[in-house]
């Protein structure tokens, strides 16, 4: 949560003119509901459940597509054993502690799990989310480094790996 996915992923799709859906968007237009109020009214175990289920959608869609992905959809469901399928790449977008802190202390309020949190508990939520999904991240086929970089050098990056 924090690193980019949705920012880079619009210049990408650009880029190589590949489209973009973000899974958190096509999941709300298609409940009709924000992730926050479906994590309000119906729980964090429906949403991963409708995440899952669009996630599987679009990865069956017959169009080629840039997915990004939900901050914790590969850690549920068993998502992560997708990001390794045949026509499948994968990128995992690394960001350090202090990177994620600095990006999400100024956008915590459409993000349900952090919304109210202080910005020492927001550090403390970040590191250990790292630690506990990094084994998940890390399935990814690509790992790409995002500290201290603008959206444009990410996005080389990744159209360099992909080549
Ligand atoms: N170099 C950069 N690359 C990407 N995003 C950046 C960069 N610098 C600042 N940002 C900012 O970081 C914030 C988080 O980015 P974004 O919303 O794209 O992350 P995300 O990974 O999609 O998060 P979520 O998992 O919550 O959807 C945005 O406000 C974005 O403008
Ligand atoms: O890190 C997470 O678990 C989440 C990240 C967001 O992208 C949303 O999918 C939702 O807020 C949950
Ligand atoms: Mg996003």
């Amino acid at each position: 949560m924090g690193c980019g996915k949705s920012t880079i992923a619009k210049t990408l799709s650009k880029n190589i003119d590949v489209p973009f859906v973000d899974l958190d968007q096509y999941i709300e237009k298609k409940e009709n509901l924000t992730i926050n109020a479906i994590f309000e009214q119906r729980g964090e175990i429906c949403f991963r459940k409708l995440e899952h289920q669009a996630f599987v959608e679009l990865l069956n869609s017959s169009e080629q597509l840039i997915i990004g992905l939900g901050g914790g959809t590969p850690c549920y469901a068993n998502n992560h054993e997708l990001l390794i399928g045949e026509n499948v790449s994968s990128i995992y977008l690394k960001a350090s502690i202090q990177t994620l802190f600095d990006r999400l202390s100024l956008n915590k309020s459409k993000r349900p799990l952090i919304a109210d949190k202080s910005d020492e508990e927001l550090k403390e939520f970040i590191a250990m989310h790292l630690f506990e999904r990094s084994f998940y991240y890390n399935q990814a086929q690509f790992t790409v480094s995002v500290d201290e970089k603008t959206v444009d050098q990410t996005v080389l990056d990744i159209v360099a790996t992909l080549a």
